[in-house]
């Protein structure tokens, strides 16, 4: 595994910048999520360093070395897409086997035995490895995909969206699975998703991305706790946060140029009202079943939170509702700290 280095990375298409003046280092064995909507610039990060496209301007390292213009082949990469790409005529085994099998690698038989073994043993497809790949489910085949990228031991892995085909059940299956496996075998991952609860749960580092510019890179718990912006703060969480004008709720003091609010389920405290104090009108509550999202109308904004299970609220109770500890972001929307809070870290790559 090896650590790689982007600097200043830039990619046009047309008059579309699609990766502008990009930093990043991806260190020898950490596993970095790329977050951000569609069209923000993730998979022509990952295409740039995979090497299937060439930056307009900047430079990208791999172990130290300058691979900026080599060839996909030089580059010692291996991808996983979002869609298995098998060979159908070959057996799960033969698919695991192939790029091992590859003259210029010439790994002995007894050893792709081996290595072929271990992986279909951590991704759970041992059973199957006879079958051909067309006899396996989409769940499988998507398993092997995986697998035929970790039985070689390339400087990084390059995974596009590599689960987001699967049912949710095997999802979370293979989000722990994935997890464990780049631990065990300290791989270096490059990962690109729009499911939150995979960069939660997976990264060491999340980078958020928009508009082809790594707006903050930082741990999972900076990104969700001290997201640099408005941007940023709304890619994570679940329901998404509340944004409210300062003022509308008792919050106990913003600082000086807050002009906005943020507020998720754990910056919200919620009662039943008692004679006149209420600020807010419960509109319904959506059981979604492993969790319950009260929906509230204040004022002309409306909010939605995490419901208490054991909460007897029902749609039309009037509340009160306030803040404890919420996020407040500047009118341009960049977060300034709370007053008497720490100063407010950047974040970069
Ligand atoms: N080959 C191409 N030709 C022209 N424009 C392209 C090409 N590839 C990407 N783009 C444009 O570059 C921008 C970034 O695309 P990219 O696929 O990297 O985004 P993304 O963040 O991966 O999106 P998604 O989450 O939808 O996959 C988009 O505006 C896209 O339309």
């Amino acid at each position: 595994m090896a650590e790689v280095v982007l600097s200043g990375v830039t990619k046009r298409f047309k008059t579309v910048a699609a990766v502008e003046s990009l930093d990043l280092t991806v260190h020898d064995g950490e596993f970095i999520v790329l977050l951000g909507p569609t069209g923000a610039g993730k998979t022509t990060t990952l295409r740039l360093v995979g090497g299937l496209e060439r930056p307009d301007e900047g430079s990208i390292t791999i172990g130290g070395h300058d691979v900026t213009h080599a060839a996909p082949a030089a580059r010692d990469v291996a991808f996983v897409f979002q869609q298995y790409s098998l060979y159908p005529h070959l057996s799960a085994y033969d698919n695991l086997a192939f790029p091992l099998r590859s003259p210029a690698r010439r790994v002995p038989e007894d050893e792709i035995r081996k290595r072929v073994g271990e992986i279909a043993e951590m991704l759970r497809i041992s059973a199957k490895l006879q079958n051909r790949a067309t006899q396996l489910s989409g769940g499988e085949m998507q398993r092997v995909a995986i697998g035929r990228a970790l039985v070689r031991r390339p400087s990084i892995y390059l995974m596009d969206e590599p689960l987001s085909s699967l049912d949710a059940k095997l999802r979370s299956d293979l989000r722990l699975e994935l997890k464990r496996i780049q631990q065990d075998l300290g791989a270096t991952i490059l990962y690109v998703t729009h499911d939150q609860t995979e960069a939660m749960t997976m990264a060491v580092r999340i980078g958020v991305i928009e508009s082809g510019r790594m707006i903050q890179l930082g741990t999972p718990r900076e990104i969700y706790t001290a997201p640099a912006s408005v941007y940023v703060a709304t890619r994570l969480g679940q329901p998404a946060i509340n944004l409210l004008p300062v003022g509308l709720l008792p919050d106990g003091g913003a600082p000086t140029g807050g002009k906005t609010v943020g507020a998720r389920t754990e910056n919200l405290r919620i009662a039943k009202a008692a004679n006149g104090s209420a600020n807010a009108t419960v509109d319904w509550i959506e059981h979604l079943g492993d969790q319950n999202h009260l929906h509230v109308t204040v004022g002309d904004h409306k909010l939605v939170t995490l419901a208490d299970p054991e909460s007897d609220l029902a749609k039309g109770d009037r509340v009160s509702l306030s803040l404890v500890d919420p996020l407040y972001f500047d009118a341009s929307g960049k977060r300034i700290a709370a007053s008497g809070k720490a100063r407010i870290p950047q974040g970069n790559g």
